[in-house]
């Protein structure tokens, strides 16, 4: 897979080159490119916004800049990753389903977003997804990039230390529609708290029967809106 992130401060992004990404770039499984978008603004201040038409407050991205970014990184399998507030929700099948793609290019926006032509533009010629990953504001597109990024590269081959672990996780494979039961590990006991006897047993069939209650619990406690559908 290539991932091209496109972002006023480049800088922001290093994060992903650590930890198994880092790795995964390394092993070539992976390739990283980040660009600054003011490396394609024509003007001497490198200008990328501007006021908004119809008024209101701050700055919009100029469509102009963003579409000559596009234009020299997009191949002709690029899908186009637009976070935004605005977006249809981030969700662990839409992971499954970026992790298919073979070229992932992100447009972290910044001030009020960008112009809604550059989305429409691109949309003429390649495959284009305005996601959000929750509802709240942050003040820029690239955090959210960063946590699309590592939810996506984490399901491709061989980037996992154990693609075990993918099956099991909350909102994926075993457990489509529920959180992820509790883990335990080393002491037996910490601070006068024993792991659950279960968990020790032996017993693999109870062990499960157990973790699908514990599912059941927690989504129940802490994600009731996952039961209604
Ligand atoms: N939750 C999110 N907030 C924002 C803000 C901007 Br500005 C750009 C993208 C996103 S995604």
């Amino acid at each position: 897979m290539r991932l091209d992130v496109i972002t006023i401060f480049p800088a922001y992004l290093a994060p992903l080159r650590e930890s198994l990404l880092g790795k995964a770039i390394a092993d070539g499984r992976v390739d990283l490119a980040v660009h600054d978008l003011r490396d394609w603004a024509t003007d001497r201040h490198r200008t990328v916004d501007d006021a908004p038409y119809g008024g209101g407050p701050g700055m919009v991205m100029k469509p102009d800049v963003w579409g000559r970014a596009l234009d020299a990184v997009a191949q002709p399998s690029s899908t186009l990753v637009v976070p935004t507030p605005a977006g249809r929700r981030f969700t662990q099948p839409v992971a499954a389903e970026l992790a298919g793609c073979a070229h992932l290019v992100f447009a972290c926006g910044r001030y009020e977003g960008i112009d809604q032509r550059f989305v429409q533009d691109a949309a003429s010629r390649m495959p284009v997804r305005e996601l959000s990953i929750g509802d709240y504001v942050l003040a820029g597109g690239e955090v959210a990039t960063m946590v699309i990024v590592e939810a996506v590269t984490r399901l491709l081959p061989g980037v996992l230390g154990n693609p075990e672990s993918a099956v099991q996780d909350s909102f994926a494979g075993d457990l489509a529609d529920l959180v992820e039961a509790p883990s335990y590990t080393r002491p037996p006991v910490y601070r006068g708290l024993p792991v659950p006897a279960v968990l020790t047993s032996g017993d693999h069939a109870a062990v499960a029967a157990w973790r699908a209650e514990q599912s059941r619990r927690r989504t129940t406690e802490n994600r009731p809106d996952l039961l209604i559908q």
